[in-house]
């Protein structure tokens, strides 16, 4: 259920369906009913519920919805945009079935309604709205009134999650199948409000070979990657995280890394610090090691125990060609790498460079992990990727290019792999957002590389149990928290594996 279809996918989903047997009246008899259900569970009979229609097929579950609440003894109103008779295909049959009028969208006073259902448009959004469904749009979120968004929220873009000049502030979403992008992306996700998944009929075998590349992330993203210790397992055998300090007035960032590699279980973990922090991290660690590493061939020579395997920079390491070197020295060795904050703006505008890099060990694993602003940064001047239309696609740009696991951070964290698969987060929670939460992202990421968890599954894992994490201590969170409710989270996580 968490793969996530583009409206291309979904177009192809309901044409495989069809060629197996379905037919396209039943499928929107389905759909239609599904949202007068989601009416239903939110108003009585005998309330007004308005319905309004679009052109298209988005339209005609509309009129289905409409026939199936008259029915059930709502009272309806329809209105829709465009003429009754220019109605094409499915939908002229949804509409000849609906006995009631079509008054002119112009019409509609949402203000009037108990609930209204939005069934302008769907998958076929085709430009920004303007006009008459502009104006319709813009008196259903003054009026106040609940809607119900059928498949999108009208004027969202369904693979993007971006507006097309105004949308609809839906009070929940059905939409059918299986989720689309826009569900899950910002500010999609919020105009949605719940989004309900309906089965309209449509086989799952469908996905064989539509073989769709972004899911919702979860455990059933890497949960095949990521399994509990075998009970024979030692220390040695979960790996050994490194994590670079800088130096004394920076080693928070790096300790609350460490911890989190540690706890999310890495078997050892060092922070590898410069002389003038040593004495700080000293006395601050316990079951995480310190060892002096100043320059960048002291990072190589701890690095070139091959039992160090993974190494995570970035976090308050300053940014500058010292960093940079470090990267490098990194890249090169045979760990896997987590790079984030000042370790990619020390590569800002220079994304041909690092991947220049990263292609000269491709076996190994590499991940980073920016925000938004660190993103923009590391790939300023590549308008492929700074111009991509959504997320989604810019993180999946920046993979492609880079040849490593881009985790875009946000409240819908994208993880994209350079090939090509993608997921997006949303089990998150704003209360995230503080000091030290990315850092300890990237020692969770740290710590899954070192125990062999292949990057882009580590990735999404680390994304994931963060967030989770981060749910569960919710408000006056702060990211000393989050390695501290790692053991709740993972006990939970591997019962759900039956370990
Ligand atoms: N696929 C499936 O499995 C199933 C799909 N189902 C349903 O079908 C929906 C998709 O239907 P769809 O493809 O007919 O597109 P839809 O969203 O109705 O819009 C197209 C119409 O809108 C028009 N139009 C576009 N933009 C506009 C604008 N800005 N301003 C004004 N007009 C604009 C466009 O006009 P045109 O671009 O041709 O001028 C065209 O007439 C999907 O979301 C789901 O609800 C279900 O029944 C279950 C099975
Ligand atoms: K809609």
């Amino acid at each position: 259920m968490d793969e996530v279809l583009t409206t291309r996918e979904m177009a192809e989903a309901d044409r495989l369906a069809m060629a197996g047997g379905a037919s396209g009246p039943a499928l929107m008899d389905r759909a239609g009913a599904a949202v007068a259900d989601a009416v239903c569970r939110r108003r009585p009979a005998g309330a007004r519920a308005m319905v309004v229609c679009g052109p298209g097929n988005n339209g005609g579950d509309g009129f289905v919805a409409a026939r199936v609440l008259a029915a059930r003894g709502y009272r309806v109103e329809l209105f829709l945009l465009g003429s009754r008779d220019a109605l094409k295909g499915d939908a002229a049959q949804a509409a000849a079935r609906w006995s009631g009028a079509a008054r002119p969208l112009t019409e509609a006073q949402p203000a009037a309604a108990d609930v209204v259902v939005d069934a302008l448009f769907g998958a076929g959004l085709a430009r920004d709205l303007d006009g008459e469904a502009l104006a319709a749009v813009e008196r259903i979120n003054a009026s106040g009134t609940p809607v119900v968004a059928v498949d999108v929220p009208s004027g969202l873009d369904g693979d993007t999650g971006r507006v097309r000049g105004a949308a609809v502030r839906a009070s929940e979403t059905v939409t059918f199948f299986r989720l689309k992008p826009g569900h899950l992306l910002y500010p999609g996700r919020r105009l949605c409000g719940p989004v309900r998944v309906a089965d309209i009929g449509i086989p799952e075998s469908v996905l064989e070979a539509i073989r769709p590349q972004t899911r919702r992330n979860g455990p059933s993203v890497f949960g095949d990657a990521f399994r509990a210790p075998d009970e024979e397992g030692h220390k040695y055998g979960r790996g050994h995280a490194l994590v670079v300090s800088g130096g004394v007035e920076a080693t928070g960032a790096p300790r609350l890394a460490a911890r989190c590699a540690l706890r999310i279980g890495a078997g050892l973990v060092t922070v590898a610090s410069p002389s003038d922090a040593l004495a700080v991290h000293a006395a601050a660690l316990t079951a995480v090691m310190v060892r002096r590493a100043d320059t960048p061939a002291d990072l190589a020579a701890l690095l070139a125990d091959r039992r160090r395997n993974a190494v995570a920079l970035g976090p308050a390491l300053g940014v500058g060609a010292e960093t940079r070197e470090r990267v490098a020295t990194a890249l090169r060795s045979g760990a896997h790498v987590v790079l984030d904050a000042d370790a990619l703006t020390s590569f800002e505008g220079e994304a041909d460079a690092l991947a220049g890099l990263v292609g000269e060990r491709p076996e190994r694993g590499v991940v980073v992990t920016p925000h938004t602003g660190e993103f923009a940064r590391l790939c300023r001047g590549r308008a492929d990727i700074g111009e991509a239309e959504s997320k989604l696609a810019a993180a999946r740009a920046a993979a492609a290019a880079l040849g490593v696991v881009v985790v875009l951070k946000g409240p819908d964290t994208v993880v994209a792999a350079p090939d090509g698969r993608a997921a997006i987060n949303a089990n998150g929670t704003p209360w995230l957002g503080t000091a030290g939460s990315g850092d300890s992202l990237t020692g969770m990421t740290a710590g899954l590389l070192a125990q062999s968890v292949p990057a882009y599954e580590a990735a999404c894992a680390a994304v994931w149990l963060h967030a989770e994490a981060g749910a569960r201590i919710g408000p006056g969170l702060i990211a000393e928290d989050l390695s501290e409710a790692l053991p709740a989270v993972l006990r939970e996580y591997f019962a759900g594996q039956g370990a």
